[in-house]
This record gives C-alpha cells, structure tokens and sequence, in this order.
C-alpha cells in the first residue's frame, strides 16, 4: 500500500458520534482524511442488519471519495460486503488467517512490541497500528500507554513498513508522533468529537505534510 493513504486515518463507529457517524465522515472527508474504519464498539453498538446497512453507507461516502474503507474485527463483514481491508488486533483471528481470507485487500494489525511487529510483518499484515501512544478515554481494554519510542525503533529497523500511532492522539500531539517517524496518525476523537470535524481533519492533514 502507499504509505501517504495512512497521513490521517480517522476510526469511528456510531457510538463516537455526536452527530450521524454519516455526516461525520462526510465532513472528515471535506478536511481530507486519507483513510476510514468503521469500529462499531462500546455502549450501544449497532449489530446485525443495522451493522451491515451503516457499514455500507459508509462504504459508498468512502468510495465516492476515493478513500480506502476499512472493517475493524468483523471479518465476515468486510468480506460480504467487498470492503478494502480489515483491521485485527492481537486477541482477534490470527493475521495469517486474516490475510489468506482477505486476498488482495488491505490488512492492518495492531502491535505492542518489536516481535508482534515482525511476526504481523511474516503474517503478511500491509500496515502496523501501534498505541495507545498517549491515555485515551476511548477504549478501555487497552496496554498501557506506550508513547513514542516504539514507533521510533519500528521505523528505525523497517523504514519502509507502514505504521500508525493510535490513542489519545490530538491535534497538538499528531506532530510528535509523525517526528517518531510514524506514517500517519489513528484518530477518533479528535475529530468526531470535533465541534468541526473538517476543520480538525483539515489541521491534522497539514501537519501531517
Ligand atoms: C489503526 C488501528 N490501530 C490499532 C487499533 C486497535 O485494534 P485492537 O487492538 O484490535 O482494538 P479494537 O479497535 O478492536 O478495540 C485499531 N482499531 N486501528
Ligand atoms: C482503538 C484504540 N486502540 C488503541 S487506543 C484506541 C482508541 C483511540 O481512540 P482516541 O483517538 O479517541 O483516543
Ligand atoms: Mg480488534
């Protein structure tokens, strides 16, 4: 994959909306997000039929603007519906099975350590999500906070791999993490919480150049 498709890959799912997650990612896209996964997680949560008509509204706001859509953890999902990858984290399914289903789709796994990171690497993962980079209020079942050393040594022995930092990453602290050497910064909040969430996505783009 291109390295640039990572520069701000915003993650939402309904419950981190304020407004419809459709609007949201309508005006994202407006400030110039590069890539989106639907991450439908946590207290209200669509599932089923609803999942599924969400997932591919979302899917045609991203296609329409040639933005690449991603699943989180639903694989299935992401295979019925034609999505262009998937996003699996280390208690998910193994990213060797993941990367045999998807074919020629985009995988990205979530590593915590230098040997995760080589082993998604064999596993033939396309990008590498690393965090939570500082405390986030988003996900609670996270590792503990990592800051940005690991980014620093991934970058440092695979220049050329893919990596994103995630969590509680901001719009003052997205230029730090593209200083550690990252390809691109992880985003929910910041930019769905966003009292304009083409403005943040638009700030976040520039620093990211
Ligand atoms: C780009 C990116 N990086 C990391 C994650 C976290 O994935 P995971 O550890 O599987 O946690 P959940 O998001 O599934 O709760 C991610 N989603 N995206
Ligand atoms: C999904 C995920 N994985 C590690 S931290 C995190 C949450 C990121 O959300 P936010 O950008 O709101 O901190
Ligand atoms: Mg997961």
């Amino acid at each position: 994959m291109d390295n640039k498709q990572l520069a701000v890959y915003f993650i939402a799912g309904t419950p981190n909306c304020p407004k419809s997650i459709e609007q949201t990612l309508e005006e994202a896209i407006k400030g110039g997000i590069t890539m989106f996964q639907f991450r439908e997680k946590g207290k209200g949560a669509l599932v089923g039929e609803a999942k599924k008509e969400t997932a591919l509204r979302l899917q045609l706001i991203c296609r329409e603007a040639g933005i690449p859509f991603i699943v989180n953890d639903d694989i299935e999902l992401a295979i019925e519906i034609g999505a262009d990858g998937v996003h699996i984290g280390q208690e998910d399914k193994a990213a060797s099975i993941v990367r045999d289903k998807i074919k020629g789709g985009i995988v990205g796994v979530s590593v915590h350590t230098m040997e995760e990171f080589e082993e998604a690497i064999k596993d033939g993962a396309d990008y590498v999500g690393t965090g939570p980079i500082y405390a986030t209020v988003t996900k609670s079942d996270t590792r503990p906070v990592a800051g940005t050393s690991l980014i620093r040594r991934m970058k440092e022995r695979y220049p050329e791999f893919p990596v994103v930092g995630i969590g509680g990453i901001t719009l003052e602290t997205a230029g730090a993490v593209m200083e550690a050497g990252a390809d691109g910064v992880s985003i929910i909040t910041a930019i769905s919480m966003a009292d304009d969430p083409a403005e943040a996505a638009a700030y976040l783009k520039k620093e990211m150049q």
